[in-house]
């Protein structure tokens, strides 16, 4: 319980362990069958090249194993208590909210308004002093600036209204998806409802109807920035979209600033990371709060008292140490039934978020995280706190040039967040700040300072969250994870082979050129404060590409076997254990118990099983090859932002046709290898099915045996998708060129595999 000034206060967090014992056992039970299979391997006959692949490759899974099982071993939650932050209302820091869009085709005006208007409503004391949001568009698009202006007008009414009847969800797409039952006495409420929903959908109206060229034509002096500007070249455009302090609204709400830094096609831009960047100079130089929120654009808040939670995690611990941020585990909105292309992450957050929130803590997952802005300027634990200061408080002007930029503003907003000097008077005009703003939001700003390394979000990655979270933990920094009811935060997730498989490959890009770079957990756990454990199960996500090869080698051996008449699986011993069918059955069986344990159907697990074979072989694969093929030169890694489809809640389901969880494909080469392995599987068990039933039985000795024929049509199982696309349709149907080519590899194994 902290305590201070001598006072005894409430806890406003609680750190709980939670119990496994069983799981630790099963999990124990799946090692020991690991360990004998490549026991039995290393000591039996040599059964030639397959046999010695299989070694290497299962003594990988060994290894994979211990990783997975170092995660899950010691997980907590963290349980909040904003009520006692009542006697602590002094204490509430202020938050700065940012939100990124990039795209206005693929991330829709709509969705980013509705996000907006969600953080804007959000409860908290003063939040009109207190909080302010800042909207970064990498789109520059006067579509998006215009949505967001008359979101600001829309905010006047619609902030009231969601404080006066206690509206549980505030983006207003969501709350007015269904109707609330009115009771007799409601009929303030009922009115007001009806009239919110009204504004609510002429707002739609005007955002859906507004067109570029007519904005710049017709829409005055605001769109005046707008006009000739290429999205890639053009000056910063910095806009205060609602000046709370210059309000006559009851308490008020947060302002609202958009931000579209500048860009030019001879400057890195850095993507995200850069983005980020910018939000935070341009921030401190207007309300410079200490605490930042942030989250995608299509990452409404769902539950108003979010940041009073948040807060319970920021100052509810003795020491700021364990707790230099608190990441939201990702929960998605209309996700599809069954989770049919394995990108729900539910089993993932549960069980390993949790897990590595037991040990130095959750990662940052780029979007739902309140971070410290000290911490983001790269301030160690030690420099800070308990009269440790030393010389931080008295940074000299060349240093902090060094480190931040030659912005006066900005130096003078440093050194007050490095001093923790947070009680000097907040820029009550942020409209003077405008130059200012523009200034750090160049492009050039950042050339021979700090950015991008010790300070802010971190350069070189596609990845740049897990990179960023992974230097604040290697600074020495622990840190939490935020889970309420109802829950936090609400996104989308993509649908459709081709959006899927884009995600998971930029995924597994970002994690290989984190592993491959100087960058690497295993330095960071050798030279700074990087827990050993917590650096474990960093790899244990930035080795995803190199599974992609060794299960794409491993999934080679069965149909290989078949093909040239021999076997790489042992059979059963002497005992009658058969280790890989054992093990093949308690593995899957754990991981099933793991699905119904969150709550999930048997089809969840399965699609999430199938999905991960599928983006072994295809998306994880490509992003090996990927960033081989960078690091010697011969390709660049780009952040593809998924596409985040307006919401199809209107319960008409008047999609018949359209089957939103079948698997669909393009001509992109993400899709040749699980093509290749789905047709040669098909081929193997033909050929070998065939040599089984006509050739003599002395043939067969040492041949495949049921085990063989079993992996190759397990595999067929999983590629299903894959197989119906083969024939399909349209969309649903595999491209001629990725047939073509998937054919011309199975050819060529063919051929190379051709022995008797
Ligand atoms: O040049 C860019 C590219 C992207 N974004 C924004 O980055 C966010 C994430 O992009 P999205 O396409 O939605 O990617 P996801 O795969 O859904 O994002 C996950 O993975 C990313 C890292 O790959 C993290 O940055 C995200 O926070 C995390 O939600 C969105 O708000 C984009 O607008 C930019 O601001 N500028
Ligand atoms: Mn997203």
């Amino acid at each position: 319980m902290a305590v201070a000034g001598g006072k005894k206060m409430k806890k406003l967090q609680e750190r709980v362990p939670l119990r496994r014992t069983a799981w630790m056992l099963a999990e124990f039970v799946v090692l020991f069958l690991l360990l004998a299979l490549l026991a039995r391997r290393a000591t039996e006959r040599d059964g030639g090249a397959a046999w010695r692949v299989a070694l290497v490759c299962e003594a990988w899974f060994t290894f994979l194993w211990l990783l997975n099982m170092n995660v899950k071993w010691n997980p907590v939650r963290f349980v909040t208590y904003p009520e006692n932050l009542a006697e602590r209302a002094d204490e509430l820091l202020a938050v700065d909210m940012f939100v990124t869009t990039a795209d206005p085709v693929l991330e829709p005006p709509l969705v980013t308004v509705n996000t907006v208007l969600s953080l804007l409503a959000v409860d908290y004391p003063d939040a009109g002093e207190k909080l302010a949001c800042y909207v970064s568009d990498d789109g520059c698009s006067p579509v998006t600036f215009y949505a967001l202006r008359e979101a600001a007008r829309f905010a006047r009414v619609w902030v009231p209204f969601c404080r006066r009847h206690g509206v549980a969800v505030r983006a207003p797409f969501r709350y007015f998806s269904s109707t609330p039952e009115f009771g007799p006495t409601d009929h303030k409420f009922s009115e007001d409802w009806t009239f919110m929903k009204s504004e609510y959908e002429k707002l739609v109206r005007r955002i859906e109807e507004a067109d570029e060229s007519t904005l710049l034509r017709q829409g005055g002096g605001e769109f005046a920035d707008f006009i000739d500007v290429e999205r890639r070249n053009h000056p910063a455009i910095i806009k205060i979209l609602w000046d709370n302090s210059k309000s006559r609204i009851g308490e008020g709400f947060p302002h609202l600033i958009y931000v579209s830094r500048e860009k030019n096609p001879r400057h890195h831009h850095h993507y995200k990371a850069g983005a980020m960047n910018v939000l935070t100079r341009v921030s401190a130089v207007m309300t410079n709060a200490p605490i930042m929120l942030n989250v995608d654009c299509d990452m409404f808040a769902n539950n108003p008292q979010v940041v009073l939670h948040a807060m319970c995690l920021l100052l509810g611990f003795d020491d700021e140490i364990f707790s230099g941020f608190a990441q939201v585990p990702q929960k998605f909105y209309d996700g599809l039934k069954d989770d049919p292309f394995g990108n729900q992450l539910e089993v993932i957050f549960k069980k390993l978020g949790n897990g590595v929130a037991g040990l130095q803590g959750m990662f940052y997952a780029g979007t739902g995280c309140f971070h410290r802005r000290k911490v983001i300027y790269g301030m160690t634990p030690d420099s800070i706190g308990t009269g440790r200061e030393g010389t931080t408080g008295s940074r000299s002007s060349k240093e902090l040039q060094f480190k931040f930029g030659s912005s006066e503003e900005l130096k003078e907003s440093a050194r007050n967040i490095i001093s923790g000097n947070l009680t000097t008077e907040p820029i009550v005009d942020i409209s003077s700040r405008i130059e200012v703003a523009k200034e750090v939001a160049a492009c050039y700003y950042e050339n021979g300072t700090r950015w991008g390394q010790e300070v802010g979000w971190v350069y070189g990655s596609m990845t740049e969250d897990t990179l960023t979270g992974q230097r604040i933990h290697s600074a020495g920094w622990r840190s939490t994870m935020l889970e309420t009811e109802p829950l936090p935060f609400l996104g989308c997730t993509p649908t459709g082979g081709p959006a899927c498989l884009t995600q998971f490959k930029r995924w597994a890009t970002g994690f290989f050129e984190i592993l491959i770079s100087q960058n690497n957990p295993i330095i960071a756990t050798i030279f700074k404060h990087l827990q050993f454990r917590q650096c474990l199960s960093y790899l244990s996500f930035y080795v995803w590409p190199v599974r992609g090869f060794v299960e794409l080698c491993y999934s080679l051996l069965a149909p290989y076997c078949l093909l040239t008449n021999q076997s790489f699986l042992t059979k059963a011993s002497e005992h009658g254990l058969n280790i890989p069918l054992a093990l093949f059955l308690t593995y899957n069986t754990y991981t099933f118990m793991e699905y119904l344990e969150c709550g999930l159907s048997a089809r969840a697990w399965w699609n999430n099983h199938r999905m991960q074979r599928i983006t072994s072989a295809s998306a994880w694969l490509l992003a090996f090859l990927t960033v081989l093929l960078k690091t010697i030169g011969l390709s660049e890694t780009v952040f593809e932002v998924t596409l985040k489809e307006k919401s199809t809640s209107d319960g008409n389901g008047n999609n018949d046709e359209v089957d939103p969880g079948r698997f669909t494909f393009d001509a992109s080469p993400v899709f040749i290898p699980v093509t290749a392995l789905a047709m040669l599987n098909i081929v193997a068990i033909t050929i070998g099915a065939w040599r089984a039933v006509f050739r003599r039985t002395e043939d067969l000795r040492g041949g495949p045996g049921i085990s063989e024929f079993m992996s190759c049509g397990w595999l067929v199982l999983c590629f299903l998708p894959f197989v119906r696309g083969l024939i399909g349709k349209g969309s649903y149907g595999i491209p001629w060129s990725v047939k073509l080519k998937a054919g011309l590899l199975v050819a060529m194994f063919l051929f190379f595999s051709k022995r008797d």
